[in-house]
């Protein structure tokens, strides 16, 4: 007997329907262990509505999401974080007025509690903890500097560290290089290669040239369902996605 193949998360018949029209309609997809999966497609394909059922905050209609064998349209979205998926929007929800190393000090699991989250005892580990990730999204050398006065592409890696730091096994991000400069791009796509150990992301994207330096695999959505998958030279390849989206 063959053992059926672990995905770290498997999407299934996933539908949901705002006054009739199903912006996400029978969504099957599954992603793997330490890959980058992107997900491509026209305005108004569902892209943002997947990834909004996927961490909980919109519930499906019908379907399942299956995250490391635990049933996800049952849970809560704190509980979804809690199982160790984590989600960044469109626009950075950093603290202005905090420094990089305070943003990412009251991420850090322990310290998110209701009352002194601030205040908690900057111990070794959380020192230690918080240098490193800043290392990885090139802010070690603006630990002291306020959050408001980052560029914003800084924003968006403080926010990915804000992430990070929580270890999510899967971490989502909408559009994270919208607005950026052409280095910080690159920079980006350097990042996302180096946390995949031991992690999965996926990406919303709409700039091609981003998507194919980092993808595993891309997932092209149209009218809320799957039209292609496959790595980028396949779907580019495509007709089907050349039509509805390339070809534009
Ligand atoms: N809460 C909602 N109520 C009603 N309609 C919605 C809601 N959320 C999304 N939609 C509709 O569902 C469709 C899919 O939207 P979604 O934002 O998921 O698309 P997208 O692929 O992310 O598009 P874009 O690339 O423009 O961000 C759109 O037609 C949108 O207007």
């Amino acid at each position: 007997m063959t053992t059926p193949k672990e995905f770290l998360l498997a999407v299934e018949g996933l539908t949901v329907s705002f006054d009739g029209f199903k912006a996400v309609d029978d969504l099957s997809f599954y992603v793997d262990p330490d890959e980058i999966r992107v997900i491509i497609g026209p305005n108004g394909a569902g892209k943002t509505t997947a990834l909004d059922l996927i961490c909980g905050r919109t519930k499906a209609s019908s379907g399942s999401i299956r995250f490391r064998g635990q049933e996800l349209t049952k849970m809560k979205e704190h509980q979804i974080v809690h199982a160790g998926v984590g989600r960044k929007f469109q626009n950075p929800s950093i603290y202005d007025d905090l420094t990089v190393f305070e943003n990412l000090e009251i991420s850090f699991p322990r310290g998110r509690t209701v009352f002194g989250a601030l205040a908690f005892k900057r111990d070794a580990e959380v020192r230690d903890r918080v240098e490193e990730i800043a290392e990885m999204i090139f802010l070690a050398d603006h630990l002291d500097d306020r959050a408001e006065f980052l560029s914003h592409g800084q924003k968006q890696w403080l926010e990915i560290g804000m992430l990070l730091i929580q270890d999510p096994e899967l971490l989502m991000l909408d559009e994270p290089v919208a607005g950026m400069s052409v280095s910080e791009r690159v920079k980006t796509a350097e990042l996302l290669n180096r946390i995949i150990k031991g992690r999965s992301v996926i990406v919303i994207e709409h700039d091609m040239k981003f998507a194919e330096d980092i993808a595993t695999r891309v997932t092209v959505l149209h009218q809320g369902k799957v039209i292609s998958e496959g790595d980028m030279a396949h779907v580019k390849a495509d007709p089907k996605v050349v039509e509805v989206y390339l070809g534009h």
